[in-house]
């Protein structure tokens, strides 16, 4: 049996849109009232998906979700004809429109947390959708991504899909942003290491001063039980508060991992040493690789800003390791340097993609954010909904559906336009039939 890891795209939505949503998130804010270009936006990252796909590797993508939020408005009390409660949320509560017309949903990493079937206790792949509960714009996810989840990886005897976690601050989950695994082979036991910004029951714990934590250890502790790890593979690390402080609002955004590679920055965490004690003693080999940068080679503001960490580490089929990065890692002299330098180092990174994805940057999603990783094997993806899968067929489908129903223009003004809602219904009931999802959306309902 073969094992590997796929990677789950999010498929950006046509209302990709600057609204500086995030605090914490300094792309995000200070893009804030940019105009975008959803269609642009969207064929980023379908190019850098197929991308993948041609190097052999296995990708798939995921639905986005349904904005303008109605379900939400209503919720809240604007009522009346769909028209009517955009121009009224739009005159009354501009922030709450923005909040419910965000494409955020296309950063997968924040999806779910998922733990492959070599991992867990009953042997199935689990899910557990994120609950996002830090940002309100990311709060009204939850649902309807693990509606898609289960109908993209829609076979019980493989799959298992929790529910997602309490919406309270107590369990702030931001998803696979938050956790890495490392492993041998993928289709060994790997240890998962959850990456953490405060302790909700302990206030005497460690946190930043300036931003959220959006991430807790009681959160992750919920999900490592959930998903039936034990406690010889799983790892809990606190990220470093004054990181959060100074912009890494995830901890993909200073650190990634990969079978036997962990590339972090030196400032990522705390009682580092500590803790890569800990990883080196569970996993058991002596072939692990730390790759520590160093704040005199990379700044945080310098990583924050290239999002050298939000890059994926991939195994080609060749079993060598390349690093998919945005261009925007180029344009850096320092971070382009490093990547230059790291590729001779002897380490199973041998090469460096770039891809341009800075539609999704300018709200700070790097490559990583774009995709959510799924370890499997053979069966487990023959169980997949296989109309998800990228291949020449469903990138030419989804080119051109996002010619047909994309705008390559999009101002924070422009989300109450009436039209604007028809246009998304259409191109997701559109594209649920492509992908043979069902009716994954509220409006389908
Ligand atoms: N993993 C990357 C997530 C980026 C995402 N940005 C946003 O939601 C920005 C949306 C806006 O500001 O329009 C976030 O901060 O959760």
């Amino acid at each position: 049996m073969k094992h590997f890891e796929a990677n789950f795209d999010g498929l950006v939505g046509p209302t990709h849109n600057y609204a500086g949503l995030s605090f914490g998130n300094v792309a995000s804010f200070s893009n804030a009232s940019a105009v975008s270009d959803p269609k642009s936006a969207a064929k980023q990252g379908l190019k850098k998906a197929k991308a993948l796909a041609d190097m052999g590797m296995v990708q798939g993508m995921l639905a986005p979700q349904e904005r303008p939020d109605l379900h939400t408005l209503r919720r809240i009390g604007f009522s009346g004809t769909d028209a009517e409660i955009l121009n009224k949320a739009a005159k009354e509560a501009p922030a709450l429109l923005r909040a419910c017309c965000s494409a955020s949903s296309m950063w997968t990493a924040n999806a779910a947390t998922v733990s492959p079937s070599a991992d867990t206790r009953d042997g199935k792949l689990h899910f557990t959708p994120a609950n996002l509960v830090d940002k309100l714009h990311r709060s009204i996810e939850p649902t309807t991504t693990g509606n898609i989840l289960a109908a993209t990886f829609n076979d019980p005897r493989y799959f298992s899909h929790h529910q997602h976690l309490p919406e309270q601050a107590n369990f702030g989950d931001e998803g696979a942003a938050n956790h890495t695994r490392l492993c041998g082979n993928y289709g060994d036991k790997g240890v998962e290491l959850f990456v953490y910004g405060q302790e909700a029951t302990n206030p005497a714990a460690p946190k930043p001063k300036k931003y959220p934590a959006r991430q807790t250890i009681e959160a992750s502790q919920a999900i490592a039980r959930l998903h039936g790890l034990s406690e010889d593979n799983t790892v809990y690390i606190s990220q470093n508060p004054d990181v959060i402080d100074q912009g890494v609002f995830h901890n993909d955004v200073i650190a990634v991992g990969n079978q036997n590679v962990l590339f972090y920055h030196q400032q990522a965490f705390l009682n580092t040493q500590n803790k890569l004690d800990e990883i080196q003693r569970k996993f058991g080999r002596s072939d692990v690789h730390f790759i520590e940068v160093p704040t005199s080679k990379v700044s945080i503001q310098d990583a924050v800003k290239t999002y050298l960490f939000n890059t994926q580490i991939i195994t080609l089929p060749s079993g060598e390791m390349t690093i998919i990065a945005p261009t925007n890692c180029q344009e850096n002299p320092a971070v382009f340097a490093y990547l230059n330098e790291l590729v001779t180092l002897g380490t199973p990174i041998t090469q460096v993609n770039y891809f341009d994805v800075k539609q999704s940057m300018q709200n700070g999603g790097g490559p990583a954010c774009l995709r959510l990783r799924v370890a499997m094997n053979d069966m487990e993806l023959a169980a997949v909904n296989q109309n998800t899968l990228m291949n020449e067929a469903l990138f030419t489908r989804l080119n051109a559906w996002v010619d047909t129903h994309y705008r390559d223009r999009l101002s924070v003004d422009d989300l109450a336009d009436p039209q604007l809602l028809i246009e998304s219904r259409t191109a997701l009931d559109e594209l649920t039939q492509i992908m043979k999802l069902g009716s994954v959306y509220q409006f389908q309902k």
